[in-house]
C-alpha cells in the first residue's frame, strides 16, 4: 500500500473488531506513557461514527487523567446525536476519569462557539499526546473538507489559526451542518498522529491519495505534510 519512501505506517486488519482492539490499546498505551510523564494525557479525537467501538474500549481501560476534545464539531446543540461532543461522552461514559471538553457553546451557535473554540485552544498550546482522525469518503478530515470556501486556511500548514469555522459544499447528507474543526497545523502539532478508516471506499481514497500527486484531497495535505502518520484500516 505505501511507498518504501513513506513515512507512514499502514496497519490493515481483518476486520473493524480488530482494528478497534489494537487501535485502543495503542491510545492506552499513549495514555500511560503520557500520564507518566506529565501527569495527564492530553487528546484530540475524532468525531463521526468510525472510531465509536475504539473510545469503548479506551473507556473500559484503567488508565488516569485524559483530557480530550473533538478534532472537530458540527454546530448543533450538545443534546443532538449528530454532535461530535455528545457522541464521544456518551462513548467514553464509563471512564470518570475522561473529560471531553466543547468546541461550540451549548446551542451550537457558530459565531459564538468560533470565539470560544479559538479562546480555549489558545489557553491549551500544548501539543497533543495523540490525535485520532477520521475521514470521510470525501476525503475530509476533521471538519476540512474539499469543497469549504476557507479549506486553505484550514489547511495551511503554518501555525497561526487554531480552528476555522466552515461551511462544507455541497453539505454532506449525513450531517449537513456548519463545522467548526481544528486546522491542519493545530492537529499536525502532537506526539502522535493516528488516522482511522474503514471500508473499501476509504480504501480507494487513501490508495488514490497515497499514489496520484495530483490528488488534492483534505487527507492528501495530512498524508504529504512530512509528519509520520499511522493508517489503520479495515474492511
Ligand atoms: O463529519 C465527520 O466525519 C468524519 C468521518 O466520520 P465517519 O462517520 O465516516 O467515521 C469524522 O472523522 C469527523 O470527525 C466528523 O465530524
Amino acid at each position: 500500500m505505501l511507498p518504501a519512501s513513506s513515512p507512514h505506517t499502514f496497519h490493515s486488519y481483518a476486520d473493524a473488531d480488530a482494528l478497534a482492539t489494537q487501535l485502543a490499546q495503542t491510545l492506552t498505551a499513549a495514555c500511560h506513557a503520557a500520564i507518566d510523564a506529565r501527569g495527564r494525557a492530553w487528546l484530540a479525537l475524532a468525531g463521526g461514527r468510525t472510531p465509536l467501538p475504539v473510545y469503548a474500549r479506551l473507556a473500559a481501560a484503567g488508565l488516569g487523567p485524559i483530557e480530550a476534545i473533538p478534532t472537530d464539531e458540527r454546530c448543533v446543540p450538545h443534546s443532538d446525536p449528530a454532535c461530535n461532543l455528545h457522541q464521544l461522552r456518551v462513548a467514553l461514559a464509563g471512564n470518570p476519569e475522561i473529560t471531553v471538553h466543547p468546541l461550540t457553546c451549548a446551542d451550537g451557535d457558530p459565531v459564538r462557539s468560533l470565539d470560544l473554540s479559538r479562546t480555549w485552544l489558545a489557553r491549551h498550546p500544548a501539543p497533543f499526546d495523540l490525535v485520532l482522525l477520521g475521514m470521510g469518503n470525501d476525503g475530509h478530515i476533521a471538519s476540512l473538507f474539499p469543497g469549504a470556501a476557507n479549506l486553505s486556511e484550514g489547511l495551511a500548514l503554518e501555525r497561526g489559526t487554531d480552528v476555522i469555522a466552515s461551511v462544507p459544499d455541497p453539505l454532506p447528507p449525513e450531517a449537513p451542518y456548519p463545522r467548526i474543526s481544528l486546522t491542519l497545523a493545530r492537529l499536525l502539532h502532537a506526539r502522535a498522529i493516528h488516522l482511522l478508516a474503514t471500508g473499501q471506499h476509504k480504501r480507494q481514497v487513501l490508495t488514490q491519495v497515497l499514489t496520484d500527486p495530483q490528488c488534492h484531497l483534505p487527507v492528501a495535505a495530512l498524508l504529504r505534510a512530512g509528519t509520520p502518520i499511522q493508517i489503520h484500516w479495515s474492511p
